[in-house]
């Protein structure tokens, strides 16, 4: 089974930006959390930052869209050249016809669900989507504990996939740490979003890797397809 560490740059030193990149080269994505202060109370940048992101990043570009009106903004990250957009299920109507737009353009389509939104509405349209991802906080800062209450969630989906033999990725994003990185893992998650664990480490590429060693011996074999 594949594991994939993406790191969030909301936990770099903004100004100083393409080192906090060139320090995490070792990830396999880096994690861009987008925020408008409408959908979040926070905000951080738009595509202008996005697309200096694209350009200097050694490594591709895996976007958050904390937003509202994704139909809108969504496939714009699309067209700069990102790697995954995803955008969440709460802000948006028609999630599917966002994802299909990005595909269409050449992303990743990804879904995201807040802590407290059910997966049951969603279970029918997986194929719809390259990534899901369990919001494991709520979204709008870094920093904040690990809810251990959204695992049924992912297990649900990991089951699901499993039987449908989907090679759908499941991403875990907020309070991963050592110890919160196994629990994910072992409840079926193999892509990886982590702020404060990497950017606050002396060392951001051990961490990637202690973070990438963690998860490998947590995960589930029978999961080999994703
Ligand atoms: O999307 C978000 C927060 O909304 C995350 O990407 C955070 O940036 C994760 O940070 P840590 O919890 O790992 O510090």
């Amino acid at each position: 089974m594949s594991i994939r560490i993406n790191p969030s740059i909301l936990a770099a030193d903004f100004v100083n930006m393409e080192s906090a990149l060139h320090s995490i080269s070792s990830a396999d994505l880096v994690h861009v959390d987008v925020m408008d202060n409408h959908f979040v109370p926070n905000l951080t940048f738009g595509p202008g930052m996005v697309g200096r992101i694209q350009d200097v990043s050694p490594i591709p570009l895996d976007v958050h869209l904390m937003i509202e009106n994704p139909e809108r903004w969504a496939p714009g990250y699309a067209e700069l050249g990102a790697f995954s957009v995803t955008f969440h299920a709460e802000s948006t109507s028609d999630p599917v016809a966002v994802a299909r737009r990005l595909r269409e353009i050449g992303s990743r389509a990804g879904l995201a669900l807040k802590p407290g939104t059910d997966v049951e509405p969603y279970l029918e349209l997986l194929d719809e989507f390259d990534q899901i991802l369990v919001m494991t906080v709520e979204p709008g800062f870094g920093g904040q504990k690990f809810m251990h209450e959204t695992m049924p969630k992912l297990r649900l989906l990991a089951e699901t996939a499993t039987r449908t033999g989907s090679e759908l990725w499941l991403q875990v994003d907020g309070g991963i740490t050592e110890d919160t990185i196994a629990v994910a893992a072992e409840a079926g998650a193999n892509t990886f979003v982590a702020g404060s664990s990497v950017f606050a480490s002396d060392n951001p590429a051990l961490q990637i890797d202690t973070l990438r060693q963690t998860a490998s011996r947590h995960a589930h074999d029978h999961r080999a397809n994703r």
